[in-house]
């Protein structure tokens, strides 16, 4: 609450602001107020949920041109058609929204561009939105029987809206559906296997957007009471990217002040508006090299810049505090691949591979480079679909389903190339695993947000007792990139175990640790399958495997060429001739070796 008391002088100070400006300074500031939105809207699709959209323009004109066309063709009234202008412009967002269920980057800016300017041509040309004339008669909106005709009456609706606007915006970036749109910016494949439904989660962020530009759009439309093609063509289009980008896009505070910084900006240099153009292209231009989050992202820039020359304490992995031992429940078969073919065009990847991992057991997978162990982790986490064979998990066939799906079936796993979001500390990376809400779940943000406020309080209960778990309490709010490798598998690990697996997949969880933390993973791996969890481990180093698995899995050349126990793939002629070597022929001793190391 504390923290919330600066907004009380702002809010007054906002409150108090007409009575010390002038008729045309009010006009510019209830404009800016409008780019405020409309930036808090592109800021949610592009900065928070990283998806490219250069169609915000249109949601605005959509809002605007629904009102103009349902009060003076319709003859609505001002407050009717500003409803239905919001559903249309969300609808318009679903519209805008589909194609990026299928693409991205930009090709996705192509499309969402094209779709713009089809806007901008269809008003221009249809006689129902006034051709390039636009629509002039729109009725001053009446609140409470006071006509807002002026600038000064309609700057506190505005307010009223903007705050709430903004204070939604908030709610969300800093709710668990926000965390997942982080996510998903920036990696969407983990934000996948981790239980975020993509399509879904992509669809939001255009709705959201659709509905802030709607909203910017009505008030456009009362305040101006005039429409034309030319409020909403692309370069203003543009402008509202450079306020973004300047602002810092992933902040919603950051878009804000870089709407309203821009849109004054525009106002006192409109005598040399030629040059304006120029001089934002190169200020976005500037941003972009040297502070690439914006204006938002200097005060971290500058600390990040301060501690380089501080000399940095080391950090402390605590102890893993290991979990109470649960006994097996029942011995069925938690993962069972049956004949699981996967081809890359010419290239047979896996062929006709079957396993079957009983429930509570730690299998090892392992075999030489290029042999398929990750292609069998990505089919069974549902990141290929196989183009021949069947997966199924506690029985129930998931063959191709999406990673989303496979996670809520109780499937999690981590990456060989270690993929935890680097824009996300270590405690949201956390509370990620954590969050195994669907996306329809979302509705409760608008109907019901305390429910959200309690279900965020109960994951902070819980990734604080998986922090302490895992030793991680040190350096819980580092960003995960600036810790030592080792602590990163450590994090992945608490992430997938934090999803409350039944199968945990470990991809190479060794790799690159030395001999004392291959013996804590080792412990640590122990005490998971002990709490009820069944493992599959890929991994190249023998003496882990041999002392950890209970059953192993041997591949070459995309085929399983020995299962048993450690002790009898070891000896197996085909295992020892598919290493060309001698490093299997005596794995017990290695591992012994290893575990006493
Ligand atoms: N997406 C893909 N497209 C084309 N080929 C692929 C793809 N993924 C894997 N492959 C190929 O499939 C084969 C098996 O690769 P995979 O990564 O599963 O092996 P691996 O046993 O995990 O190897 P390593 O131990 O080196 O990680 C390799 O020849 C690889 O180049």
């Amino acid at each position: 609450m504390k923290r919330l008391a600066f907004l009380v002088p702002v809010a007054v100070a906002a409150w108090l602001l007409p009575y010390g400006l002038g008729g045309y300074s009010m006009h510019v500031l209830a404009v800016a107020i409008i780019f405020a939105i409309l930036a808090i809207g592109l800021g949610l699709t592009m900065g928070v949920a990283g998806q490219i959209n250069l169609a915000q323009v249109a949601f605005f004109g959509v809002g605007a041109y629904s009102v103009a066309i349902l009060c003076t063709r319709a003859g609505l009234g001002f407050w009717t058609a500003a409803l239905l202008a919001l559903v249309v412009s969300v609808l318009f967002g679903v519209l805008v929204g589909v194609p990026a269920l299928r693409m991205q980057s930009h090709y996705l800016g192509i499309v969402t561009l094209g779709l713009a300017l089809a806007f901008t041509n269809w008003v221009t040309n249809a006689t129902i939105a006034g051709r390039a004339e636009g629509i002039s008669d729109i009725p001053v909106p009446v609140l409470f029987g006071l006509e807002l005709s002026s600038a000064y009456l309609f700057y506190y609706v505005e307010l009223v809206v903007f705050a709430l606007a903004l204070a939604f915006a908030l709610f969300v970036t800093h709710s668990p559906l926000g965390r997942r749109l982080r996510a998903m910016r920036d990696d969407d494949l983990a934000a996948g296997a981790l239980g975020a439904e993509i399509p879904l989660l992509r669809m939001t962020a255009f709705v959201l957007s659709g509905l802030y530009g709607g909203l910017a759009g009505v008030l456009y439309a009362g305040l101006i009471r005039f429409v034309a093609p030319e409020s909403f063509n692309i370069a203003n289009m543009f402008l509202l990217l450079a306020m973004v980008i300047i602002g810092g896009r992933a902040s919603i505070v950051g878009c804000v002040i870089g709407a309203i910084g821009l849109a004054m900006a525009r106002e006192a240099l409109l005598d040399a508006a030629a040059y304006a153009q120029l001089g934002y292209g190169l200020v976005v231009v500037l941003a972009v090299v040297f502070a690439p989050k914006g204006l938002a992202g200097l005060p971290a820039q500058l600390r990040a810049l301060l501690r380089r020359h501080k000399p940095g304490t080391p950090v402390r992995l605590g102890p893993f505090r290991p979990f109470a031992a649960v006994p097996a429940a029942g011995d069925s078969t938690v993962l069972e691949a049956e004949g699981v073919t996967m081809r890359f065009k010419g290239l047979v990847a896996l062929d006709g591979v079957s396993l079957a991992v009983p429930r509570g057991e730690i299998r090892g997978v392992v075999g030489p480079n290029g042999s398929g162990k990750t292609t069998l982790f990505n089919v069974i986490s549902g990141f290929y679909t196989p183009s021949a064979g069947a997966v199924r998990v506690d029985g129930r066939e998931v063959t191709g389903a999406a990673p989303y799906r496979l996670s809520q079936r109780g499937v999690a796993r981590t990456f060989q190339n270690l993929r935890l979001f680097e824009d996300l500390n270590v405690r949201e990376n956390i509370l990620l695993g954590l969050d195994r809400t669907r996306t329809s779940w979302i509705w409760r943000y608008a109907a019901a947000p305390w429910r959200v406020f309690g279900y965020q309080r109960d994951l902070d209960r819980r990734a604080d007792e998986i922090i302490d778990r895992f030793g991680l309490a040190d350096f819980a709010v580092a960003i995960p990139r600036s810790l030592p490798y080792g602590i990163q598998r450590r994090i992945e690990i608490a992430r997938a175990l934090a999803m409350s697996p039944t199968l945990l997949l470990l991809d190479e969880p060794a790799a690159g640790m030395n001999g004392e933390e291959v013996r804590r993973l080792a412990e640590i791996v122990r005490s998971i399958r002990d709490s009820g969890v069944t493992v599959v481990i890929i991994e190249h180093n023998m003496g882990l495997v041999m002392s950890l698995c209970d059953h192993v899995t041997v591949l070459a050349g995309g085929r399983v060429i020995a299962d048993g126990t450690p002790a009898e793939v070891a000896i197996a002629p085909a295992v020892v001739q598919a290493y060309l070597g001698d490093s299997m022929a005596a794995p017990t001793e290695s591992a012994a070796e290893e575990a006493t190391r």
